[in-house]
């Protein structure tokens, strides 16, 4: 059984071109969920997509310590720029430990730990996602093969054992910058994420 409920759709205009925006209740959690789409997507071929972590401080306030803002506006552009793709935002905001204990880890990071440290010293794991939802919002949309935008493994794994074909890792390098180097570096560090060019 899915996991989630498509509730309510409509158009999206943005600067890179006009989405279909798909709103998506989570069973269980009531929390919500959004896709962003662009052409036809359910015909079978590979989509360009993004599976993108909810990032208040970096998708909406500009924050210079990580890489999100950045990573999304390029994945919205990537997909207007093919005509189609999908963009999975997804409410896991603080790689799912919520924004008020994101808040607190940055404070923590702001001492000198680094961001699994500082996520560890309040008690969690690293990285608290769980992708479920997203494999049964693709599927509800028709997705069966993805050309991937991430620079994470774990996605891609997590994918494949859901049951979506990611026949292609698309790296999405981008906004490095003083505030976030050491950050983005330790996330190739401690989280396998993929900056180096292959
Ligand atoms: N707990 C915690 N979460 C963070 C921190 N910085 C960013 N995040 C969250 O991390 C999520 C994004 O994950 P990232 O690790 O940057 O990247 P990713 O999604 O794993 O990989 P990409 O697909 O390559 O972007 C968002 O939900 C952010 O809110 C931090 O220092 N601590
Ligand atoms: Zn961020």
């Amino acid at each position: 059984m899915s996991s989630v409920t498509r509730m309510a759709h409509s158009k999206l205009p943005t600067p890179w071109g006009t989405f279909t925006l798909i709103g998506f209740e989570e069973k269980g959690t009531g929390k919500d969920h959004a896709a962003l789409v662009m052409g036809a997507i359910d015909d079978d071929l590979p989509v360009l997509g993004r599976i993108h972590s909810e990032c208040l401080t970096g998708d909406a306030l500009f924050s210079l310590r990580c890489d999100c803002g950045f990573q999304l506006q390029a994945a919205m552009e990537n997909i207007a720029n093919e005509g189609r793709g999908i963009l999975l935002y997804v409410r896991q905001e603080g790689r799912g430990i919520g924004l008020l204990n994101k808040i607190q880890a940055y404070n923590l990071q702001d001492q000198g730990k680094d961001t699994v440290e500082a996520n560890v010293e309040l008690g969690f794991d690293a990285d608290m996602r769980d992708y479920t939802i997203c494999a049964d919002m693709l599927r509800e949309l028709g997705v069966k093969q993805m050309r991937l935008m991430t620079n994470n493994p774990r996605k891609v794994a997590a994918m494949t054992e859901f049951g979506i074909d990611v026949v292609e890792r698309v790296p999405l390098k981008e906004g490095r910058n003083p505030f976030n180097e050491h950050y983005l570096d330790t996330k190739a560090g401690k989280l396998g994420h993929m900056f180096k060019d292959e």
